[in-house]
């Protein structure tokens, strides 16, 4: 299993610092939304070259305009971006598109998608998109009693490749990884520690 770590930061040298802090720990560096609203798509390219090695991903939740938000991304050196999974499917396919032309992957958010998620999950999984996303985000995370085991619970029924987003954190990493997720995307646990570097170093080992 792969571990992101979601830079859900707001400035370009705070998203910097992080990932340099980090990068040795996680495979997949995550530029959060409120990063790239805040910065904008370059910050894509930053990250990109600072860290050649690393696999960039461009957490757009693009909502419609599929192609042209993914090819955005892409052309700024992702190589992994988020298309809705509650979106029409004209724009999960355009985003797919857009990954085909550049040798690319599109990442379907789950986030939002709550009543028959696994019936959403597998139809955009028909789509073309690499893996999708089960998430929780963190408004839903506020709520009171919240638990990712739903989440889990709806990866393993899926029967598709799947990743994890919400919350996770070294005591449930282990069991993201035994549900069968192919990436844990952890934020919160890593930027919110108060040493990022030992925190990811840490889920790295819980998930091994
Ligand atoms: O996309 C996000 C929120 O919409 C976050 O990046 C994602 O939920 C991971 O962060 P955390 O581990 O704090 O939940």
């Amino acid at each position: 299993m792969k571990l992101q770590v979601a830079l859900d930061v707001v400035d370009l040298p705070a998203a910097l610092r992080l990932a340099h802090q980090v990068a040795e720990h996680v495979d997949i560096l995550e530029l959060g939304t409120p990063l790239v609203k805040s910065v904008g798509i370059g910050a894509v390219s930053a990250i990109k070259a600072a860290h050649p090695d690393k696999l960039v991903f461009a957490d757009l939740k693009t909502a419609d305009a599929g192609e042209l938000e993914a090819a955005m991304a892409f052309e700024a050196g992702a190589d992994l971006v988020t298309v809705m999974g509650a979106a029409d499917d004209d724009t999960v396919r355009g985003a797919v598109a857009a990954g085909r032309k550049y040798g690319k992957e599109v990442v379907a958010d789950m986030i939002t998608v709550v009543e028959d998620r696994v019936a959403r999950i597998r139809e955009v999984a028909k789509l073309g998109v690499a893996f999708v996303e089960i998430h929780a985000g963190l408004d839903e995370q506020a709520r009171p009693g919240y638990t990712i085991d739903t989440l889990l619970e709806d990866g393993r029924q899926a029967g598709v490749p799947f990743s994890i987003a919400g919350g996770i954190k070294t005591d449930t990493i282990a069991a993201v990884r035994d549900a069968g997720a192919t990436v844990a995307v952890a934020g919160g646990a890593i930027y919110n520690a108060p040493n990022p570097t030992t925190a990811a170093q840490q889920l790295k080992k819980h998930a091994a």
